[in-house]
């Protein structure tokens, strides 16, 4: 990879040069979802200006040209987390589509009585609210693995959890709440040692760390186009193709089948047995360049600067006097939040805005984990590689200001 300048790096993002209230905006809120660089912007100009077309069976250039670009993707994101072959990469709205995918066609399959899903303390409820609804339906359980006063997984209460009830373990590899990265490599081997199955929320790692998913064995893997540099409404599940076979369909329509009567309908074969209807076409065609952008900077380099931002955002912040970092511990990535004594995380992220700066206040679609933590929220300022250190200092200097305003 080519020596890493943040500066010539940010030229590739339009949106940076953004002014919000007088001020260049300073986007801290990459968690929520990034930033896109000029390549995935053309891609969309380019596939609605000059081959906008349906896809699959077309005969007409357009149609051709379409599903070409539509199929070349599903290659890039095969090889991105080193899947063994295409047909495990289905295409899906985002992460939360991709994990009720799982829930409502392995869940309603295999799921019974007195069975046993794990989740983590720290799960978005994307990956809670799924399981609780086919648990609810099946008459299974949900367990928990707690959390500890660092923001990390008691993996000694995970293993007492494990049993022969267990039948699948859903963990996200990075908290978008706290940004500690979990042990999934460990979580996995524990739960294949007790038969059951894992899915892995990987919204929050699949731009930031490496994603090999025949390295890690996970069964089931899902991500979100947005939170890496592409476009929204678009996600992948990525799953062992024995099981998306041994799988019944999802959502029923064109495209997912075989051959249609009113008598009996045959189903397509993968991926597109899971794909029914339209797909989001462009937005799937403009994924592959973001892709690419990120292979193109590295993922050492991203790590590396992406860390040097985390370092410096939390010693700054340690120095705001009442300031506590939530999931304070030293295998994260760039995410931290943080709350102040005696002020109210969203009055301090209005303030933030007025100079430009967006942070996300609120609980992060974690309410079980704010309940943890006692706290009603935190603010949570989100790094990306395209970010500085020079915006950081003008972060912690606006949240000196404002909390002496709001003290
Ligand atoms: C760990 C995790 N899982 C699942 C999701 C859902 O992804 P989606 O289906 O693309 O929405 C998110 C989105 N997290 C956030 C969305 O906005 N702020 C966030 O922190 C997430 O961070």
């Amino acid at each position: 990879n080519k020596a890493f300048d943040v500066h010539s790096v940010r030229k590739d993002f339009p949106i940076l040069n953004r002014e919000v209230k007088g001020h260049r905006l300073i986007y801290f809120d990459n968690a929520a979802t990034s930033q896109k660089p000029q390549s995935v912007i053309d891609a969309l100009v380019h596939y609605y200006t000059q081959y906008n077309a349906n896809v699959h069976r077309g005969i007409h250039s357009l149609a051709e040209e379409a599903t070409a670009a539509f199929e070349a993707t599903r290659d890039a994101v095969k090889h991105f987390i080193n899947a063994a072959a295409r047909e495990e990469i289905i295409y899906t709205r985002g992460t939360t589509e991709s994990i009720n995918l799982v829930a409502y066609s392995w869940g309603r399959q295999h799921l019974a009585q007195g069975d046993e899903v794990i989740v983590s303390g720290m799960e978005h409820h994307s990956d809670i609210v799924p399981w609780q609804i086919v648990c609810e339906e099946k008459g299974a359980q949900l367990k928990v693995i707690p959390v500890n006063e660092q923001g990390e997984l008691e993996l000694e209460e995970y293993r007492k959890l494990l049993s022969s009830r267990t039948k699948l373990v859903a963990v996200n590899h990075v908290s978008n709440a706290l940004g500690t990265v979990n042990p999934i490599q460990e979580i996995i081997q524990l739960a294949h040692a007790q038969g059951a199955l894992v899915l892995i929320d990987g919204a929050q790692s699949a731009m930031h760390l490496d994603v090999d998913v025949q390295a890690l064995d996970c069964d089931f893997l899902a991500f979100s186009a947005h939170k890496m540099l592409g476009p929204t409404g678009m996600g992948i599940l990525y799953g062992k193709k024995h099981l998306l076979e041994s799988m019944p369909v999802f959502m029923g329509g064109g495209e997912m089948i075989k051959e249609v009567t009113f008598e009996k309908t045959t189903y397509n074969e993968l991926p597109y047995k899971f794909e029914a209807g339209t797909p989001n076409i462009a937005d799937a065609i403009a994924f592959k360049p973001a892709i690419e952008y990120i292979n193109t900077i590295g993922k050492e380099n991203i790590r590396k600067q992406e860390d040097l931002l985390l370092q410096h955002a939390t010693q700054r912040l340690k120095e705001i006097e009442g300031l506590r970092i939530i999931g304070d511990n030293d295998h994260k990535v760039s995410v931290v939040s943080f709350v102040i004594d005696g002020v109210h995380p969203q009055d301090v992220g209005i303030l933030l805005d007025n100079k430009g700066i967006a942070v996300r206040t609120g609980h992060h679609c974690v309410e079980p984990l704010m309940q943890r933590f006692c706290i009603p929220g935190t603010i949570r300022a989100s790094f990306a590689f395209y970010n500085t250190v020079e915006e950081i200092d003008l972060m912690v200097e606006a949240l000196q200001k404002a909390v002496k305003i709001l003290r």
